[in-house]
């Protein structure tokens, strides 16, 4: 790794190149807009000529709905205008010139978030290749337990054989449990016999009396120095890196601003103790899967013509989902706009695998190399009486329940640069919920998050402008709005279902041309979008389950987060209310949700199915439920009458919705394990069903 020799620092430590696709990308957006004008031109035409209030409410609603499909669209192409790719080369990198890196862990719940799975993530990270010297590993527990703590402990024993058994047998996966999963080499039988035993003794404390259990929302602060690297030496002999394990105080009288206040903790404590200009946060359901990793975040941060400017870099979070990635968890749409971020030197923030800048974060900050301040500066009080600037202008924002995105975004109107690091081998995998219940938790904070700043005087269309490019705004603005399409898609799930039982032609007959102009634009937005998976190296599956799972936020979590985000603006909850805080994804998994998953089952269960049926599912029955009952009465009827033409728009919507649908059914009739929809959900959905049939009927043209 080390080279000494000055031409290799001629050489450049990055390269970007555009992508190839860029003019096909360009040409898209052009033909896009010509077919969005062509489009409401027609609305225009169509207000202007109806017969009936009826009519006209009809013809603006769909109008409106067009529109917003239509500015989504529209700021999503402004993230393909210039997308790039970045390659490092880390070889090229002197040893000795590596600056210092914290790296920041954050766990909040020992109940959700398994210990080992925490140690897990801090032993990767401990085991980098890069010199433990200048390594140094914060854990953040904001759950206050002893249960991380003692886990923690029983890690850095084990992390004294297991740094020394990495670097002798150069291994890649460096969390053990990823590692012994996937090797079964005859020379780690020791390594992993000490592994297991570690595994078994921070199981059993979770079941041992002695132990309190921690109150998660209230706790004194704790900083225990678990190894300090110029005196601890693992079994070979080298020194290891500082391990700190740090609970800040919390208290029911202060805010604590969830993950954003535990990281501000960590960087006042870490900047006491060991002050590296670089930091890596990293959430504890993630872990390193490269240890080259830092290197190659180095390779941009120790560029002298962008280390000015340059606040952080950005690896992706890529996950081990099953072969069609069910529930869309790989986000593959957030990856490729990546990129086009990135050609704007302005990735945004997604809270985990970020290598900063410490002084991006906190400049001008005057700093005490004492560390006995250290428990001061986790105390509840140490932000509060304006004391600070922390969460305002200094370090991770508050004031959004996405303080990742909030924050990346803020430091790019402050002229900030961050760049994409997208290395073949993935440097970090993580975990993610799979049942269906728990994704739509998840997707619902952050639309409540986003919306935060979407509806804040930061509005990227108005704030965004003053300080950044106009395109970038749009991109920032594309996702402050991520969940409005919700608004357009529960209109389409609704109206045309309704139209065709009714009979109520509002979609223009085949005969039309206009008929083409909608036809065409559906199918082109979506071969685009089959494109961009096939051009990633994806499968055809994986995206019709992506193009799937965006519908079901549409008709589930969007809507809901922005409602309770509408409310939280209106006061209706206190900002301490528990219903809008940042609610942990539980990383344990129930029942037999891991079979089915990896079957590729849908799973519906909830864990509340005993008391009362999810608004989720059933509101996803209702949907699947209407545009089942609009294609047969419709189909059906066509083929009667032999009059076919009228109602194809409408048909083919529904015909839709029902091939995405049809998981769903089967979980509503057929199935009989715990990830079914339950028997009372089904019955509301069709009560719900037939009551906005019969109550669309009444309103008589
Ligand atoms: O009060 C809190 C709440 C959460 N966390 C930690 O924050 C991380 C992310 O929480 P998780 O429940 O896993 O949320 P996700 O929705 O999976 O996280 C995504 O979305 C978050 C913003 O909503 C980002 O912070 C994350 O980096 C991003 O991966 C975890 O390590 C938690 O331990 C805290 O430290 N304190
Ligand atoms: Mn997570």
């Amino acid at each position: 790794m080390e080279n000494s020799g000055e031409d290799l620092r001629a050489l450049p430590l990055h390269t970007c190149h555009a992508d190839p696709l860029i003019r096909f990308y360009r040409f898209y957006l052009t033909f896009y807009t010509i077919a969005i004008l062509t489009l409401f031109y027609h609305h225009i035409l169509q207000l202007l000529s109806s017969t009936s209030v009826i009519f006209f409410c009809l013809y603006i609603s769909l109008f409106f709905s067009n529109i917003i499909l239509a500015v989504n669209g529209l700021s999503q192409q402004s993230l393909c205008w210039y997308p790039v790719h970045r390659r490092t080369y880390p070889e090229r990198l002197p040893n000795k010139e590596l600056p210092g890196l914290d790296v920041f862990i954050c766990t909040a719940d020992p109940y959700k978030e398994p210990p080992m799975g925490v140690v897990n993530t801090a032993l990767s990270v401990m085991a980098y290749d890069y010199p433990v010297e200048k390594l140094s590993v914060y854990l953040s527990d904001d759950g206050g337990s002893d249960l991380t703590r003692i886990a923690l402990s029983e890690a850095v024993e084990f992390a004294k054989h297991w740094l020394p058994f990495c670097r002798q047998n150069n291994v890649y996966e460096r969390s053990p449990e990823a590692y012994f999963r996937s090797n079964n080499n005859y020379r780690s039988e020791h390594v992993k016999i000490l592994y297991q035993e570690m595994k078994v003794k921070v199981e059993n404390q979770i079941i041992n009396k002695s132990i309190s259990k921690s109150n998660l929302a209230e706790h004194p602060s704790v900083i225990q120095v678990l190894l300090k690297t110029d005196h601890d030496l693992d079994v070979s002999g080298h020194p290891l890196p500082n391990v700190i394990y740090v609970s800040r105080e919390k208290n029911r009288i202060f805010p604590h601003h969830f993950k954003a206040g535990a990281l501000n903790a960590l960087l006042r404590v870490s900047s006491l103790m060991t002050n590296a200009p670089f930091i890596l946060t990293l959430d504890c359901d993630m872990i390193s899967n490269d240890p080259i990793t830092p290197r190659r975040a180095m390779c941009f941060h120790l560029d002298e013509t962008m280390a000015e400017k340059l606040a952080f870099v950005q690896f992706p979070q890529k996950f081990q989902v099953n072969k069609s990635d069910l529930y869309g968890n790989e986000f593959r749409r957030l990856q490729t706009n990546m990129l086009g971020l990135d050609g704007m030197k302005s990735t945004i923030y997604i809270g985990t695998n970020t290598f900063f800048r410490r002084r991006a974060l906190m400049s001008n900050m005057p700093v005490v190399p004492v560390p006995e301040f250290a428990n001061e500066v986790v105390g509840a009080t140490y932000e509060v009486n304006g004391r600070t600037k922390w969460g305002s202008t200094v370090g991770f924002r508050y004031g959004s329940l996405v303080e990742d995105f909030f924050t990346g975004y803020l430091l790019h109107c402050e002229g900030w640069k961050s760049v994409f690091c997208n290395p073949k081998r993935a440097a970090f995998v993580g975990d993610f919920p799979i049942t269906l219940d728990g994704l739509m938790r998840q997707a619902k904070r952050w639309t409540v998050g986003l919306a935060d700043v979407a509806f804040s005087k930061y509005c990227p269309i108005t704030f965004g402008l003053k300080h950044c490019s106009p395109l970038l705004s749009l991109a920032y603005f594309h996702y402050a709005f991520w969940s409005i399409p919700s608004i357009p898609v529960i209109f389409y799930g609704i109206l045309p279902q309704i139209t065709v039982v009714h009979q109520i032609q509002m979609f223009p007959n085949i005969r039309d041309p206009w008929f083409w102009l909608y036809f065409f634009m559906f199918v082109v937005s979506y071969a685009r979008d089959l494109a961009d998976f096939v051009l990633a190296g994806e499968t055809a599956e994986k995206w019709w389950n992506d193009q799937r799972m965006w519908l079901v936020r549409c008709v589930t979590c969007w809507p809901v987060g922005i409602l309770e985000s509408f409310l939280k603006k209106m006061s209706y909850f206190s900002s301490s209310s528990s219903t809008v805080g940042f609610h942990v994804t539980s990383k344990v998994t129930q029942y037999d949700s891991d079979e089915r998953y990896k079957l590729g089952i849908f799973d519906f269960g909830t864990a509340s199915e005993k008391d009362s049926p999810s608004p989720y599912i059933v509101s996803l029955a209702v949907f699947a439920t209407m545009s089942l009952v609009g294609f047969t009465v419709g189909t059906a009827r066509a083929l009667k009458n032999g009059k076919t033409g009228d109602f194809t728009l409408p048909l083919l919507l529904c015909g839709f919705v029902v091939v995405n649908s049809y998981p769903i059914y089967k979980a509503m009739v057929f199935r009989k394990d715990n990830g079914r929809i339950p028997w009372k959900s089904v019955q509301l959905a069709f009560f719900i069903t037939a009551f906005i049939f019969s109550f669309s009927s009444c309103v008589k043209l």
